[in-house]
């Protein structure tokens, strides 16, 4: 018998997308991207996208301050309206609790998840309660709206386009293993990367700058880790990429903490996950100024770390060889 491991998140999407199209004319968008991109009010495409925070799979209950939860759950979803270069503007929120939880920590998480919203001026207008008596389950809904000419999609790499990347990757999932592994975290190494595991900063303002830009750019989020995200513009843009490595950004926190570990960074920033960062990918000509206009506009770094190349392929080179990983991206059904 065929199970979901067997196919894997992404048979799993396939299968549902044969199911659902083919789309009528408000549809712009439909699965595939960060969002689904439908008709908005005059001028603008209306954004939609859900994800959800899982007991045991995004968070272990009595390891999370529910402050930070609330954040994150939010955070998640706002990533995506950023990968669109959308604005956000409402969100649902879906709660499947035990009723043995302290009210106290579902006000704690409340307030959290208030102060995303608020920063990024976020209404609140819904949302659904449930009974369960295993796993907590947050999931949520963020509707967000975008110029129409300024949707950003995967699909719009090209060859020759250089691959460009925001802040260091593999920080959050480091900081999840020091979690998991009980480390010490009395260090302020631990301490940070432990942070950019339970309080990522949506890149919404990246967002907002990339869509200002008359420039043509393809844009995504990593959640799943680099390679795997990349991997998406790719796909939808039918072309290939090659990375040097040795550009990839690390903190210098997660290369301190790997010598200690006698782990690899690279595996952490390639396949992690969980990092929030945004890769676009735009003609070299556009591709410097814009990084400079983010770097000084919102004071994040931003790295190119590759090429678009002909063909299919995803290409990760040290000195001219081949870079083999020592682990895949995340996979929701695939036992790897
Ligand atoms: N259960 C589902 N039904 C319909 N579409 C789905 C479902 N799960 C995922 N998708 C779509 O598949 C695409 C990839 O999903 P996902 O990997 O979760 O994206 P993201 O990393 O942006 O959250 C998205 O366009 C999403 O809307
Ligand atoms: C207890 C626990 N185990 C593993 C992980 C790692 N992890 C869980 S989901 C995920 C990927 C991102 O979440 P997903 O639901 O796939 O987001 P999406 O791609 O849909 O935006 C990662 C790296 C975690 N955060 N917590
Ligand atoms: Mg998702």
């Amino acid at each position: 018998m065929l199970t979901l491991t067997d196919i894997g998140e992404f048979g799993l999407i396939d299968l549902i997308k044969k199911k659902f199209m083919p789309y009528g004319p408000e549809t712009i968008v439909g699965i595939d991207d960060d969002c689904a991109v439908v008709t908005g009010r005059e001028g603008f495409y209306t954004l939609y996208t859900c994800d959800s925070q899982v007991e045991g799979s995004h968070f272990i209950a009595d390891l999370v301050p529910p402050y930070l939860l609330g954040q994150k759950v939010l955070t998640v979803n706002l990533s995506d309206i950023a990968a669109m270069g959308g604005t956000p503007r409402f969100a649902l929120l879906s709660l499947v609790l035990r009723p043995d939880i302290s009210v106290e920590w579902i006000d704690t998480f409340l307030e959290g998840f208030r102060y995303k919203a608020n920063q990024y001026a976020v209404e609140v207008i819904g949302g659904n309660l449930a009974h369960t008596e295993g796993k907590l389950i947050f999931d949520v809904t963020c509707i967000g709206e975008v110029k129409r000419n300024r949707l950003l999609l995967r699909n719009q790499a090209r060859v020759g386009d250089l691959i460009l990347v925001t802040g260091s990757l593999g920080d959050a999932a480091a900081g999840l293993k020091i979690l998991l592994e009980e480390q010490k975290m009395n260090t302020t190494r631990e301490q940070y990367l432990l942070n950019r595991y339970f309080l990522p900063e949506p890149r919404v303002d990246v967002g907002r700058i990339l869509a200002e830009s008359p420039n043509r750019i393809a844009l995504i989020d990593i959640s799943d880790g680099f390679a795997q995200d990349l991997g998406h513009i790719l796909k939808q843009s039918q072309v290939g990429g090659i990375v040097d490595v040795e550009r990839i950004p690390l903190s210098q926190q997660l290369i301190s903490w790997c010598t200690v570990q006698n782990c690899f960074p690279l595996d952490f920033a390639c396949s992690g996950g969980e990092d929030y960062e945004l890769i676009f990918v735009t003609a070299p000509q556009s591709a410097d100024e814009l990084r400079k206009k983010i770097q000084h506009e919102i004071g994040i770094p931003v790295t190119i770390v590759g090429e678009i190349t002909a063909g299919s392929k995803l290409i990760f080179e040290k000195s001219e060889q081949n870079y083999e990983f020592h682990t895949q991206g995340w996979n929701h059904f695939s036992s790897f």
